[in-house]
């Protein structure tokens, strides 16, 4: 039985992982986050402890503890805009923290998969025009190399350097705009945010100039299960398979789930006026992750189609 350790098994993603995995006789699952379990109804099919990853002697205990054999790392610092204006924290989270626990992965010879982001890179390598606004252009490979435009970005980009210079064994795991439905406690993401508006008769404003690869939770985790079954070091882009603006995203959401178009505003980034610069294109390519794993996620569509079942 392999024993996996799921750091950041409060979050969005780790929670999904942690139940995926929990219900599969052939592993034996501990959560750890830092926050009591956010929902501990499952109580029984894993076990769950507090850390904070941030602690040294906290991490040494957890991994005498567990004894991994697998580590996944799902535990980040994620909101850009916080990470901007809170540099020393962000850095000590996504990047000392995870230094360390690389370093104990291999002390404990434990298979280290990292989760980490498009936001490595500043999608300035591809023009902008008419034409290729309609197809997005070429997307990002794990060969290609990052250039962060914010402080998220650079803290996640040093973390997946810490991994790859300590580990002997282990997978760099790039998401992008994870959507799926959220638990009471989690943070949201762009599509239920854009239901939730839309269902209640509220307009929103969306950018129509930032373009991604948004992934499902669920494939996410299913990448991630084929990561542990497939033990190949390297980066790979765990993402899903189409390249569309935010507004584009909003759209099908209404079209989807029959909800008011018109309450979509589309504008450009300079209209959001965010305070965090963001990569204008971030699409990233699965074509490794389909080759080398047989990764096969599914279309925003398709999710929506099920989503009163996820
Ligand atoms: N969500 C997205 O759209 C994207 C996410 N990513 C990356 O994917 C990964 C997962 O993201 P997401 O699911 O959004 O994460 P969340 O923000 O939902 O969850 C992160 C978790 O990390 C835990 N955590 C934070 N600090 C510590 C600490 N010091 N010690 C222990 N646990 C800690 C928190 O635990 P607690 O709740 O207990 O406080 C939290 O539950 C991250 O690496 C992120 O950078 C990349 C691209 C897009
Ligand atoms: C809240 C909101 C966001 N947006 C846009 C901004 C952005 O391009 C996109 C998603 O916004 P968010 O604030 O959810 O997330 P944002 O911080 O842009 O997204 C990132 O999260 C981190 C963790 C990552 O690593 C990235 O890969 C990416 O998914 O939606 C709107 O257009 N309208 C809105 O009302």
């Amino acid at each position: 039985m392999k024993k996996i350790l799921i750091i950041g098994a409060n979050g969005f993603t780790g929670r999904q992982i942690l139940n995926d995995l929990s219900v599969h006789a052939q592993y034996k699952v501990t959560g750890c986050s830092l926050h009591p379990d956010i929902s501990p109804n499952d109580v029984g099919k894993y076990r769950f402890i507090e850390t904070d990853i941030r602690n040294e002697a906290d991490i040494k205990c957890l991994f005498e503890e567990v004894q991994p054999d697998v580590v996944i790392n799902c535990s980040a610092l994620s909101v850009p805009d916080y990470c901007e204006t809170h540099h020393e924290e962000a850095y000590l989270t996504n990047v000392t923290a995870v230094s360390q626990l690389a370093v104990f992965c291999e002390e404990y010879k434990s298979r280290f998969i990292h989760l980490s982001t498009d936001f490595v890179f500043d999608g300035k390598m591809f023009v902008f025009d008419e034409k290729i606004n309609e197809d997005a252009g070429p997307l990002y490979t794990e060969e290609d190399i990052p250039a962060p435009v914010n402080y998220y970005g650079y803290t996640k980009w040093k973390g997946e350097e810490k991994v790859a210079e300590t580990c002997s064994s282990y997978a760099i795991v790039r998401v992008a705009i994870v959507y799926g439905r959220a638990l009471p406690g989690q943070h949201g993401n762009i599509v239920q945010l854009v239901m939730n508006r839309l269902k209640a008769g509220q307009e929103i404003r969306v950018v129509s100039d930032q373009w991604r690869t948004p992934t499902y939770v669920g494939d996410v985790s299913d990448g991630v299960q084929r990561l542990i079954a497939h033990p190949t070091n390297g980066i790979f882009h765990i993402c899903g398979v189409e390249c569309m603006s935010i507004a584009e995203i909003a759209y099908q959401v209404a079209d989807y789930m029959g909800l008011d178009h018109s309450l979509i505003h589309p504008v450009t980034t300079e209209e959001m006026n965010e305070t965090t610069p963001r990569p204008r294109f971030s699409g990233m390519s699965i074509d490794k992750a389909r080759t080398m794993l047989g990764y096969k996620p599914q279309k925003l569509k398709e999710v929506l189609a099920n989503w009163e079942h996820l």
